[in-house]
C-alpha cells in the first residue's frame, strides 16, 4: 500500500464509535430498520469543521462499512449536480458517492448544518400526498413539535407553534433536486426539513444527534399527521 492510500484510509479508520465513518455505518444501519432507507434510497452525511463524511450511492445502506465512505473537504465550490467534485479519500472498490451529495451541501451551505439525513419513510411520502394541494404539511398541538428546531438550527419549538415543512415537487435524477431545495429553504427559513414529493424527506441539524432527533420528532408527527387526517381530524387547532 502506498504512503498516500494508507494516509488516505486511516481518514476513515478509527476505533472510536463516535468517528463519522463508523457513525454513518451504524445509523444507516438502524435508519434501515425503521425503514427510512430500503432499497438503496436515503442516508446521511456528517460534517466536521473541515471534512464531510458521505456513504456510497445505489448500495445496501444497512451494509455500509467505514472503508465504504467517501472524504470531501470542506468547504469547497458548491459540488453542482453535474460536476466533478473534490476528494481527500475514495473507497477502493468501485464505488460514486450518494446522489444526494448537492443536497447534502445545501444543508451545509444554508443553514450550517454538521450532519442531514435523507429518508424514503413512508411517512413523509403519504404526507406529500395527502399534503399535495398546500405544497406545505402542517401540524399543531403535539408534544413532540418540541423537538424540532426553528429552521433546523434555532430554538425548539413551543407546544402552541404550528409546525410546516414545505413540499417540494421530485425530478427524476435526486441531484437535480437541489435548486427547488435551496429555493425552499430560503423561502421559508423556519423550516426544518423539506418533504419531497413521493420521494421522502430532507432534515438537518447542528450535529449528528440534533439531525437524528428532529428527524425523529418530524417522522412521529408526519406519522400522527397522516393518521389523523385519514381519521378525518384536523392537524391544526386554532390558538
Ligand atoms: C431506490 S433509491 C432511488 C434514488 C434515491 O432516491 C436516493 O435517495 C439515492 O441515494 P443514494 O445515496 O443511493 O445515491
Ligand atoms: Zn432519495
Amino acid at each position: 500500500m502506498s504512503a498516500s492510500t494508507e494516509q488516505e484510509d486511516a481518514l476513515v479508520t478509527s476505533t472510536d464509535p463516535l468517528h463519522p465513518a463508523n457513525l454513518i455505518s451504524e445509523l444507516c444501519a438502524s435508519f434501515y430498520n425503521l425503514g427510512w432507507v430500503t432499497g438503496t434510497g436515503g442516508g446521511i452525511c456528517i460534517r466536521t469543521d473541515d471534512k464531510v463524511y458521505i456513504a456510497p450511492s445505489g448500495v445496501q445502506k444497512e451494509r455500509i462499512e467505514p472503508s465504504h465512505i467517501f472524504v470531501l473537504p470542506y468547504p469547497q465550490a458548491e459540488p453542482s449536480p453535474h460536476t466533478d467534485r473534490i476528494f481527500l479519500r475514495r473507497p477502493k472498490l468501485n464505488l460514486k458517492e450518494s446522489a444526494c451529495t448537492p443536497l447534502f451541501w445545501n444543508a451545509f451551505t444554508i443553514r450550517n448544518a454538521g450532519s442531514c439525513i435523507h429518508t424514503h419513510s413512508q411517512n413523509a411520502v403519504m404526507a406529500t400526498l395527502l399534503w399535495e394541494k398546500e405544497k406545505m404539511f402542517r401540524i399543531s398541538h403535539q408534544e413532540m413539535i418540541k423537538g424540532v428546531r426553528i429552521g433546523g438550527n434555532g430554538r425548539t419549538l413551543s407546544y402552541l407553534d404550528t409546525l410546516e415543512v414545505p413540499i417540494i415537487d421530485n425530478t427524476p435524477n435526486e441531484e437535480d433536486l437541489k435548486d427547488s431545495m435551496k429555493e425552499a429553504m430560503e423561502k421559508y427559513p423556519s423550516a426544518a426539513g423539506i418533504l419531497v414529493l413521493r420521494h421522502g424527506i430532507y432534515v438537518w441539524g447542528d450535529d449528528w444527534q440534533k439531525a437524528k432527533t428532529q428527524t425523529e420528532c418530524l417522522d412521529y408527527l408526519l406519522e400522527i399527521g397522516v393518521k389523523m387526517k385519514l381519521a378525518g381530524l384536523p392537524t391544526v387547532l386554532n390558538q
